[in-house]
């Protein structure tokens, strides 16, 4: 059983898997003021309360979009398990062809994506990931990482709404929005988040698709991914799990490539 850890800007997602299964996995906040002690007693407790002896953990890998935040937790992880994880980046093996201007500038989120993608899903396909930013890879025929979009992401967008103007609520989202043409505030701005931003993803493909003779796939992950896919037209599938399925695939190689750590 191996950890794997994917740090956000706003959240961490814990995972513990072997080479076939997701034991669990559990969010928390990424707090950049939280020392590596405090992650250390965090990371113990989730083991403990999955029933997961903290022994039985063999190695780790992060990935992480906040640069501090990789010490840290490597460091928490090795007092609670003895164990060095690996970290998505220079040095690691990833196996993605990665044909942008500068390879080494690509998210460690989206290179872990990707390859889950590449290995689960036919191509040309599109990976939105939608966290704090909502980003979008694309992947052609040939399994190259060719570019993609980076945007504000869905309830970053509503925060800014929120925060940028006087008469605008905080709003939440535990029920289903069913009206298209909001006739209050609060509907109003309801629509707007959950058909404003499919329709967005719905644009999106239709522009990409394009841009390729063969049809592309479409995958969704991301927390706010969940919130959308209901509302999007076009044909999408929602893997919520892809990021770590993607660190599963380059912990393993990683492994076999230099033994076992
Ligand atoms: N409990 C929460 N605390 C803070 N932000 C939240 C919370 N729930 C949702 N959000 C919003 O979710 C977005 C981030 O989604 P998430 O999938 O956690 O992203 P990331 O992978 O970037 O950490 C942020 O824009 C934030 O406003
Ligand atoms: C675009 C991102 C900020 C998204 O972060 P997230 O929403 O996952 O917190 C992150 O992938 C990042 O910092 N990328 C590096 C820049 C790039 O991919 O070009
Ligand atoms: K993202």
């Amino acid at each position: 059983m191996f950890l794997a850890l994917d740090v956000g800007n706003t959240h961490t997602v814990l995972g513990v898997l072997d080479e076939e299964k997701l034991f669990f996995s559990c969010r928390f906040s990424t707090d950049r003021n939280k020392t590596s002690d405090e992650y250390s007693v965090m990371i113990r407790e989730l083991l403990i309360m999955h029933h997961t002896p903290p022994e039985q953990i063999s190695g780790g890998i992060i990935s992480s979009v906040v640069p501090s935040m990789k010490a840290v937790l490597r460091d928490a992880v090795y007092s609670v398990t003895g164990r060095t994880c690996m970290i998505v980046g220079p040095g690691v093996k990833n196996g993605l062809k990665i044909r942008i201007d500068n390879p080494a500038q690509l998210g460690s989120d989206q290179v872990a994506d990707a390859v889950a993608a590449i290995a689960e899903y036919p191509k040309p396909l599109l990976v939105f990931d939608m966290g704090t930013a909502t980003t979008v890879s694309v992947i052609n025929e040939n399994t190259e990482y060719i570019g993609g979009m980076i945007m504000a992401g869905a309830l970053l967008g509503l925060d800014a709404l929120s925060n940028r103007t006087s008469q605008l609520p905080e709003i939440s989202f535990a029920d289903k929005v069913d009206r298209l043409i909001g006739s209050n505030t609060v509907d109003c701005m309801r629509s707007g988040f959950a058909f404003g931003t499919a329709a967005m993803i719905d644009g999106v493909i239709d522009r990409m698709q394009k841009e390729f003779d063969r049809k592309l796939t479409v995958v969704l992950t991301g927390k706010t991914a969940e919130m959308i896919t209901p509302y999007c037209e076009r044909e999408v599938v929602l893997d919520k799990n892809l990021l770590l399925k993607g660190l599963r695939i380059i912990y393993l190689k990683n492994l076999h490539h230099k033994g076992s750590r």
